[in-house]
C-alpha cells in the first residue's frame, strides 16, 4: 500500500473575528451535509475557551440538521456540568440552549465518577466506542470535525507542552491531575483521536496569539502541542485565524476563499 504523508495544513486568515464566524458555519455545514449524505450522522467534537462563541453563526441557521449531530468534547474540565469551568456549560450557554439538539445528542461527563478520574475517562472513552466502533471498525474513531482551539502556550485541547500525555498512543481519552492551566483535573481526547479525524479545524484570533501561532506554523519541528496536530492521510487540517493572529506567519495562506 502507498504510504500518503499528512495533507499540508490549510490556512485561512480573515480580517476578524465575524468573518471567521460566517465562513466556519459555511464550513461546518458543509461538512455536515457531507456526513449525514455519507453516513447519516454527523460527529463533531467540541472544546471550551473562546471556541463556543465562534460557533455563534450556527445558530438559526436552516442548513444545520441538529438531531443528526453527536456531539463529544475534545477536552473536559473535571467539574460538575453546571460549574463555571465546565466547557460544557460553555457549550450550553453559548450554542445548545440556542438551537433545537436533542439532549441525548451531547455526550457529556458521567457526573457520578468525577472522584475516580480513571473510571471517568474509560467511561467517556466507552462512550466513544459505542458511538464508533461496531459502526466503522476501526482502531481508532473517525470524527467528522474536530474543532479545536490554541492557547498561548500552543497546548490544544488539554494536551499541554512536554506532558506526558503527548506520547499517548493507546488510549482513546487519557487524563490529568496537573494541568498547569487551572482548572488541574481534566479529561483530554488523545493525539491517536485528533490525529484520525477526517477534518480538524483551530481557530485563533487575536494579537495575542501572533507569536504562538507563528512558532506552530513555521517551525513545527520546536514539537508543540498543537503543531503535533496532523491529521493521517486522507485527513485534513484547517486553521481558521484573524489577520492579528496571523500576521507574522510566513507559511502560506490559501488562496482560495472559502
Ligand atoms: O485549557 C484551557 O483551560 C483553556 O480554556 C484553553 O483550552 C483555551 O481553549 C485556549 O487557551 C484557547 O483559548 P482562546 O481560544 O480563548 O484563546
Amino acid at each position: 500500500m502507498a504510504h500518503h504523508s499528512p495533507n499540508p495544513a490549510i490556512l485561512n486568515s480573515f480580517a476578524n473575528a465575524d468573518e471567521i464566524v460566517d465562513s466556519l458555519a459555511f464550513f461546518i455545514a458543509s461538512a455536515q451535509k457531507e456526513a449525514i449524505d455519507k453516513k447519516g450522522r454527523f460527529t463533531v467534537a467540541l472544546s471550551g475557551g473562546s471556541l463556543p462563541k465562534m460557533l455563534r453563526g450556527l445558530i438559526g441557521n436552516p442548513s444545520i440538521k441538529w438531531d443528526k449531530w453527536q456531539v463529544f468534547y475534545a477536552d473536559e474540565r473535571v467539574v460538575p456540568l453546571d460549574h463555571p469551568d465546565s466547557n460544557h456549560l460553555a457549550c450550553t450557554n453559548l450554542l445548545f440552549s440556542k438551537v433545537p439538539i436533542p439532549a441525548d445528542n451531547i455526550h457529556v461527563l458521567d457526573v457520578s465518577l468525577l472522584d475516580d478520574l480513571e473510571e471517568l475517562s474509560d467511561a467517556y472513552e466507552k462512550e466513544l466506542i459505542r458511538e464508533f466502533a461496531q459502526k466503522d471498525a476501526a482502531r481508532f474513531p473517525v470524527f467528522d470535525l474536530i474543532l479545536l482551539g490554541m492557547g498561548p502556550d500552543g497546548h490544544t485541547a488539554s494536551l499541554f507542552p512536554g506532558h506526558e500525555l503527548l506520547a499517548e498512543e493507546d488510549r482513546w481519552i487519557a487524563y490529568l491531575e496537573d494541568s498547569p492551566k487551572p482548572p488541574p483535573k481534566r479529561i483530554t481526547f488523545t493525539y491517536p483521536v485528533i490525529n484520525h479525524a477526517a477534518r480538524v479545524v483551530f481557530v485563533a484570533a487575536g494579537k495575542e496569539k501572533v507569536e504562538i501561532l507563528r512558532q506552530v506554523l513555521d517551525t513545527p519541528e520546536d514539537g508543540l502541542p498543537a503543531s503535533r496536530v496532523k491529521p493521517v492521510f486522507p485527513g485534513q487540517l484547517y486553521w481558521f485565524v484573524d489577520d492579528a493572529a496571523a500576521a507574522a506567519v510566513q507559511y502560506p495562506r490559501s488562496p482560495f476563499k472559502l
